[in-house]
């Protein structure tokens, strides 16, 4: 049977290459494409997408990947010779290069070696340079263990413990009871040979809350663990079945004084506490050791919508079911509800993808400039607080959006979207945990709204554009903004993105106003400050800090529209913003008419009808879009989604392919036996 594929890839509008040029900076591309080859090249990379094999098995292939990845890839002779910003850009880049192929492969690397080496540039000093060259080296592996069984996402309350012992000049670790025992550090099951831990900090009988310490676990030769740690793997989980997640408990263990993590507070000779408080720069580096696990998320989150959405387009351009009245057997794609499930998210992947770009990129140059002694902290310090606020929001949204993005997908392509050929199961478990760790989505997104809580309140000094990438200028009006209403009438009021923007930027400022009187109110009532936030989350603050978040997604979009000087390119890029703002303001429809911005029925039917007609508009160029941001299919991986569009035959390989030893047409061991 003919390709409709082929057909479908004809009707796009637009160049493809010239798009993908748009969405991804060439230098970035290239960077990916350098971790393709390798992984390509070398068949200890080819993941038979049929094999199953138990965890155990994964856990192994992960660590023998990661040396020879390390060793012989070739992508880190240089990263010594580069500066602290172009190192971090550089990294994100490898890791997301890596994680749209293999998940397990990325953490591994990301938590064992880039996140370690920049704890130590962040956190340490000269005095911890051998530890940075170990690991680079592949001689150590490390884990970050901050996660407790009792306690997660409050960290106050972490119980290890790492009291100075002058007489010796060393520290002394303790798990005070199991509660306390350190939980889920990715790599510490069974191979880590450094843990970064975070422990509560004694010194002379005082506790001065908890700070860092590089802490040797087990013998980098031998893998056995030292004398004063029970260490282990804590078994089975959901998903990322190739990462050792482990537990650990110490008694007693001593490390060195100079194990102290010491760029901000040390413990010196004499035994006394120091705090180096310069508190804009403490700020710079919490930024950086905090946030560059939430950037990776933002991108490696990216990038899965990207590869369930390629997938679904092109099995749904490919895959036929029913006749029309004609006798045409139509392709799913054609479905007003097939279109309606997978083009906003398509829309999304492109939003998203552009926003998790621009913003590694501030961010690398704000880390820059926190690092560099000869700049004035002020305007960094006031980059740092809108960052974190905003990383918070976007992770969570993205990460979100993702995680229904791939559900959605796997339904959208049937049951063959069930085998694990499609590549969509092992998408859907492997990301799924991103929605939890670096910080759960619902207590980050706390962090956002209390900020914008206190940005509304500020009665001083509310030049709000000193937060370039945060785009909240606007708030400076909040009064004016509000009395605007929806004087639309059809759905050519709604499709264009200053309509959309406009509306999101009254939701904000309704939702801020709102979430500000409750919470006076709450305050006022019960002069608890816990109180009043825990009491005016759901249905508040909760979805201020989302519909803030879309808000910043589209707008970034938008200026990289005005910049785009393709007018083929930008008016398909304009539909997909419209239609990736209209489809988030109908989901708060509730929201918009409990605020009194319409009261006829003309707004739920316009964004109905908005939404609709731009899915039309949109599905003609859907398979060029997917192309345009597709990796090879060697790394997209996936029998379902190809390039070629053979699904069948990739199918009917899988089929019969030998899994683990057993040829899909013999007899069952467990009849063998009886034959
Ligand atoms: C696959 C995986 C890998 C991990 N890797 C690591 C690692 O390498 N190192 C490490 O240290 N940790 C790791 N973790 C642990 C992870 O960081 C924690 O699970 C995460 O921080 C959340 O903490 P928690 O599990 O204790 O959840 P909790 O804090 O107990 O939260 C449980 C629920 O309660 C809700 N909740 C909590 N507090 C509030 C509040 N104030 N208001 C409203 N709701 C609230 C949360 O929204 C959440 O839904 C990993 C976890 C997973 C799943």
């Amino acid at each position: 049977m003919a390709s409709s594929l082929e057909e479908y890839r004809r009707k796009a509008s637009f160049d493809v290459q010239k798009m993908s040029m748009e969405i991804e900076p060439q230098e970035n591309r290239e960077i990916k494409r350098k971790v393709w080859q390798f992984l390509a090249s070398n068949p200890l990379f080819h993941e038979d997408y049929n094999r199953n094999g138990d965890s155990q098995q994964a856990k192994d292939r992960t660590a023998k990947q990661l040396k020879v990845f390390l060793s012989s890839s070739g992508l880190f002779t240089h990263i010594d010779d580069l500066t602290y910003a172009t190192r971090t850009k550089y990294l994100l880049l490898v890791n997301e290069g890596l994680e749209i192929y293999n998940a397990n492969l990325s953490i591994k690397l990301a938590l064992g070696v880039m996140m370690f080496s920049n704890a130590l540039n962040c956190l340490g000093t000269e005095r911890h340079q051998q530890f940075y060259k170990d690991i680079w080296a592949g001689k150590t592996l490390s884990c970050f263990a901050i996660t407790e069984l009792e306690h997660g996402s409050d960290t106050k309350e972490l119980k290890t413990s790492a009291e100075y012992d002058h007489s010796t000049k060393e520290f002394v670790i303790n798990t005070p009871g199991i509660g306390a025992a350190k939980c889920w550090v990715g790599n510490l099951g069974q191979q880590s040979t450094h843990a970064l831990l975070m422990a509560q900090l004694v010194v002379n009988g005082t506790c001065h809350g908890l700070h860092g310490f590089v802490v040797p676990i087990r013998d980098p030769e031998t893998l056995r663990p030292y004398l004063g740690i029970t260490v282990g793997d804590i078994g089975e989980k959901s998903g990322l079945h190739g990462i050792d997640n482990g537990f650990i408990m110490f008694k007693n263990y001593r490390i060195p004084r100079e194990n102290i993590l010491n760029r901000l507070a040390d413990v010196n000779e004499q035994g006394e506490y120091q705090t180096f408080t310069d508190p804009l720069r403490m700020l710079g580096a919490s930024l950086e050791i905090l946030s560059a696990g939430r950037v990776g998320i933002l991108n490696e989150s990216s990038n899965c919508i990207l590869r369930a959405v390629v997938i679904a387009v092109r099995y749904a351009a490919q895959r036929r079911q029913f006749r029309d009245s004609n006798g045409v057997e139509k392709p799913i794609i054609e479905y007003q509800t097939h279109q309606y499930r997978l083009m906003p998210y398509l829309a999304a992947t492109y939003a998203i993808r552009n926003f998790a770009i621009e913003f590694s990129k501030q961010y690398v140059h704000c880390v820059g400039l926190s690092r560099d002694d000869s700049v004035d902290m002020t305007g960094v310090y006031q980059s740092v607080g809108g960052i974190h606020a905003l990383l918070c929001c976007s992770k969570s949204l993205v990460t979100w959006t993702t995680q229904k993005a791939i559900q959605e997908v796997r339904e959208a392509c049937g049951g063959h979207g069930y085998h694990k050929a499609a590549g969509l199961g092992d998408l859907r478990n492997n990301h799924d945990p991103r929605v939890t760790f670096e910080g759960d989505n619902t207590v980050l997104l706390q962090q956002t709204s209390n900020w914008l809580l206190k940005l509304y309140n500020e009665t001083s000094d509310r030049d709000f554009s000193k937060y370039p990438l945060c785009l909240v200028k606007f708030l400076t009006n909040v009064d004016s903004i509000l009395q605007k209403k929806f004087v639309g009438r059809c759905k050519e009021d709604v499709c264009n993105i200053s309509f959309v923007t406009e509306c999101f930027e009254w939701l904000v400022c309704w939702l801020l106003k709102q979430t500000n009187e409750k919470m006076s109110a709450l305050l006022a009532k019960h002069n608890d400050r816990f109180i009043a936030r825990n009491e005016c989350q759901v249905f508040k603050a909760k979805e201020l800090s989302l519909v803030f978040a879309e808000y910043v997604i589209i707008s970034h979009f938008k200026a990289k529209i005005d910049a785009c000087h393709d007018p083929a390119i930008s008016s398909v890029l304009r539909n997909l913003c419209s239609l990736y703002g209209l489809w988030c303001l109908h989901s708060h429809l509730s929201l918009l008419y409990q605020g009194g911005y319409c009261n006829t029925p003309a707004l739920a039917d316009c964004l109905s009808d908005g939404v609709l007609s731009l899915c039309e508009a949109i599905k003609p160029e859907a398979v060029g879009l997917v192309d345009a941001i597709a990796p090879p299919d060697f790394i997209l991986n996936s029998a379902i989604g190809c390039y070629n569009g053979k699904v069948y035959e990739n199918l009917m390989n899988a089929f019969r392919k030998i899994e683990n030893g057993h040829f899909p047409l013999e007899y069952p061991d467990f009849w063998k036996s009886k034959l």
